[in-house]
């Protein structure tokens, strides 16, 4: 696969030359490489310090190779062929990424949607293997879908530790837990955050286990390595994330993600992984990049784009153009992309003047909804509307078309954007990610869509910490069925209802205009929703 490279179609050369040269002076690149944490500036230096292990991952990870290689070779003498990965946010969108560009099968259970649990408990599961995996140890979604599987594996007369195999930081709650059930356990390298840890067992040993080829990934990794922390002003990296940090300085802070090959059988879908990168990494203190990731080159928000998106096209060589005059064509294997982007981000983000490896504001969305769950928080009044199948909340208007224009009105000409939130069974429901260009279409700004509770752990942080320019559109369901959390007093659908309630009031809390959607039965309300929306 061929090295790393960036297209760059730039809007003020000067800038951006300014920003390189300094750049290079600095030694930001080579700094970065030895794990120099005061490149953030003093405020952020204590939490780098413990982030930046990242940057040498292509050496570190190399012996996790064999080891995941042994031990898919002895599950699969044991009939175990189907990897599910139940984790969320930088412990599974990497390895979902990995795999998708592998072409291998790698069932990713990122949701608390109790509809997504019992169908994934119930594909296969004496020939599965369960890899959870959480950095923290803590994160709820995870440890109910553990808690799911363990009991069903208890149930099926199979014995959980014959299944279940826990990637996680040393010392972390699930640490003890799995140790003590006897499960195989993987540690991951404390000193690399959750987003940047595609190269450590996060995004290996799931990987591995699917049989994507690990070697090879982290191969193209180190391959690129010299290339993305040269001090050089040709270093693809360095000029990315000059180019993103200098446009966002003028206001371009909106980044339009296109692969390549969206929406064909070999896209990898590497802008859900690049969405949290930038997203949790940039959105805080009222300033950030927002991602928009988008369906096809043809997709609103690109063709046209608006006039503060810098477009990324992953996978292409070509020079892409943008109304903005900032756009970049990003090449290499995927190894070599992944860490060129986490090069960029750390340099946009010491431009943009934010600590690029905390997260502030995910913490708050947590506790609104456990408050939520212990019946702590405010109980959600009723239905402000009902019409047919849609129920909304959080709207004085008279009617469903209405409370929706009201909405829509608040998307700012200039600078705002429409984040549609969709807590709904992604599997079943996979077509409702097509409001996005419908709602892009109508408004003329910038769109996202993201599946909850899945977004919460990559643009949730952006949507509550970056500038208040977004607008919220939620969308939330009755389950087919509900399932209960094994050893909890709540509900998987108690659970995710608590995430959307709670994450809405932490967005009104910090003044974004939300509307919420409760569809009794979304098969039933998909039409209607097209209409109401388009
Ligand atoms: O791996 P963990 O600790 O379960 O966390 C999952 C995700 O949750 C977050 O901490 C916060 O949303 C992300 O940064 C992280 O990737």
């Amino acid at each position: 696969m061929a090295a790393p490279d960036v297209t760059l179609t730039v809007a003020d050369q000067a800038a951006l030359d300014a920003a390189l040269a300094e750049l290079v002076a600095d030694r930001f690149a080579s700094r970065l490489h030895a794990h120099d944490a005061i490149l953030w500036g003093p405020d952020a230096e204590s939490e780098a310090a413990k982030r930046l292990s990242w940057t040498t991952l292509a050496e570190s990870s190399r012996p996790l190779v064999a080891e995941v290689e042994a031990l898919r070779a002895e599950l699969h003498e044991r009939g175990l062929d189907h990897v599910v990965l139940c984790g969320m946010g930088g412990s599974s969108l990497a390895p979902e990424v990995i795999c998708a560009a592998a072409g291998v099968e790698l069932t990713v259970l990122d949701s608390s949607q109790p509809d997504m649990v019992r169908t994934a408990i119930a594909d296969r599961l004496e020939r599965t293997v369960v890899v959870v995996s959480s950095k923290s140890g803590g994160t709820v979604e995870t440890d109910s879908q553990r808690r799911a599987y363990e009991h069903a594996f208890t149930e099926a007369g199979l014995s959980p530790a014959d299944h279940l195999v826990v990637v996680t930081d040393p010392g972390s709650p699930l640490d003890e837990q799995a140790t003590q059930a006897g499960y195989r356990v993987f540690h991951a390298d404390p000193e690399v955050g959750g987003r940047y840890s595609a190269l450590t067992a996060f995004g290996l040993v799931p990987s591995g286990l699917a049989g994507a080829d690990i070697g090879d990934l982290l191969d193209e990794a180190a391959d690129a390595t010299a290339t993305l922390f040269a001090d050089d002003a040709a270093n693809p990296a360095l000029r990315l994330g000059a180019a993103l940090g200098v446009a966002n300085r003028s206001s371009v802070d909106k980044l339009v993600l296109l692969d390549h090959d969206a929406g064909t059988a070999v896209a990898w879908g590497v802008g859900d992984w690049i969405e949290q990168l930038v997203a949790e990494s940039t959105g805080k203190i009222g300033h950030g990049i927002l991602p928009v990731v988008v369906e096809s080159s043809h997709a609103v928000n690109v063709e046209p784009s608006t006039p503060d998106s810098f477009l990324a096209v992953s996978g292409s060589s070509d020079t892409p153009t943008s109304t903005s005059g900032w756009a970049a064509g990003v090449t290499g294997g995927l190894g070599a992309q992944m860490l060129l982007w986490e090069v960029a981000v750390s340099v946009a983000g010491a431009l943009i003047g934010i600590n690029p490896f905390d997260q502030p504001d995910v913490e708050s969305a947590k506790q609104a909804a456990r408050d939520k769950l212990s019946g702590g928080g405010d109980n959600e009044p009723g239905a402000d509307l009902v019409e047919g199948p849609v129920s909304a909340f959080g709207t004085d208007a008279s009617s469903l078309a209405d409370a929706v224009e009201q909405l829509l009105a608040q998307v700012d000409d200039e600078h705002g954007y429409l984040a549609v939130q969709a807590y709904l069974d992604r599997w079943d429901l996979s077509a409702y990610a097509g409001l996005r260009e419908q709602l892009a279409r109508r408004t003329g700004r910038p769109v996202t869509f993201g599946w909850g509770p899945r977004f919460l752990h990559s643009t949730g942080q952006y949507h509550k910490g970056g500038p208040a320019t977004g607008v919220f559109l939620q969308l939330t369901s009755d389950p087919h069925e509900d399932l209960a959390v094994p050893g909890r007093d709540f509900t998987f659908g108690e659970f995710i209802a608590s995430q959307a309630a709670g994450d809405a009031q932490v967005l009104r809390d910090h003044g974004r205009p939300v509307l919420r959607l409760h569809l009794s039965d979304p098969q039933a309300a998909a039409a209607p929703l097209r209409d109401l929306l388009g």
